[in-house]
């Protein structure tokens, strides 16, 4: 099911463009990525596509309604992970998502359930201020999914984590797209983007000026056609991809002599620099 649909989007700040011509689809249980260095545009999206701030021109739905006319029952079905996390710092874990399960009518045991899902249950009794910062961001998406949202915004949930909490919430987000939940995230790391989005849209200045799978843009701009074939002896063979070597690389199969074999794909972040001349910081 189509459940963000955004068409011809533009937005500018007194004379300044910010977002022009913006139009993108998301499904249930797809992972959209949209990347772009800072001060692209992508919380200004967001801001747009969630019915906090009206632009310019053109249409965004959320559930098929549109963003400005979301009511409170609709709000029901998004779950908002934003920069300023807005968390009561000398509250616990607990008690802060007993707030908000208050504010939503939700049944207290999805408390401890949620807590468990984002591994912090051993840190239910613990005060805010004394959590690390990927902690925080842990029970930060705990709040944002608790109500099981069918659309869930994420705006650089593991910017300044470290790789083993950033791993953790990856897992997280695959989860919650197992389930069907439709996942909108930023982000400035192109690894990320590859690993978890079935689709991204790289932005700059406002401008959307890819947007597909990962693989499809990486494979657009893969120019040289190259694969690397690392042999048991530590060499490395650089080969194009074509039939002409079919023999040389069956016969190293046939030897047991191929230790890996990798495309030479560009990273996404060689495509952006590629593209913009800007690396995505
Ligand atoms: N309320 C506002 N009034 C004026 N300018 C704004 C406002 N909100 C955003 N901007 C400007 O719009 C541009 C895009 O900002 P936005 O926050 O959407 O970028 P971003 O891609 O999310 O950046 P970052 O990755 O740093 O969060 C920036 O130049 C910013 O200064």
């Amino acid at each position: 099911m189509e459940i963000i649909k955004v068409e011809n989007i533009y937005k500018s700040f007194s004379q300044k463009k910010v977002l022009t011509d913006i139009s993108i689809q998301i499904q249930s249980g797809e992972i959209f990525g949209l990347l772009g260095p800072s001060g692209a545009g992508k919380t200004t999206l967001i801001n747009i596509i969630t019915g906090q701030l009206e632009a310019d021109s053109g249409q965004s739905y959320v559930m098929q309604k549109n963003s400005l006319q979301l009511s409170k029952e609709d709000y029901t079905h998004i779950g908002l992970v934003l920069d300023k996390p807005g968390l009561y710092d000398r509250l616990t874990c607990y008690d802060n998502l007993l707030l908000y399960a208050s504010i939503y009518h939700l049944d207290h045991h999805k408390i401890d359930d949620v807590l468990k899902h984002v591994h912090l249950c051993n840190d239910k009794k613990t005060i805010v201020n004394q959590l690390s910062k990927g902690m925080k961001q842990r029970l930060v998406i705990a709040r944002a999914i608790m109500h099981e949202p069918q659309i869930l915004f994420l705006d650089e949930p593991t910017s300044g984590l470290d790789p083993a909490t950033s791993l953790k919430i990856h897992e997280l987000l695959l989860q919650l797209k197992k389930k069907g939940t439709a996942i909108f995230l930023t982000t400035h790391n192109m690894e990320e983007a590859s690993l978890l989005c079935d689709k991204v849209a790289l932005l700059n200045e406002g401008q959307i000026i890819e947007y597909d799978r990962p693989e499809n843009i990486c494979s657009r701009y893969n120019q040289l056609n190259k694969m690397v074939i690392m042999t048991k002896d530590n060499q490395e063979h650089i080969i194009e991809n074509k039939k002409e070597n079919a023999q040389f690389v069956y016969d190293l199969i046939a030897l047991e002599q191929i230790k890996s074999i990798h495309s030479s794909e560009p990273t996404l972040g060689n495509v952006f620099i590629t593209l913009t001349g800007k690396e995505l910081v």
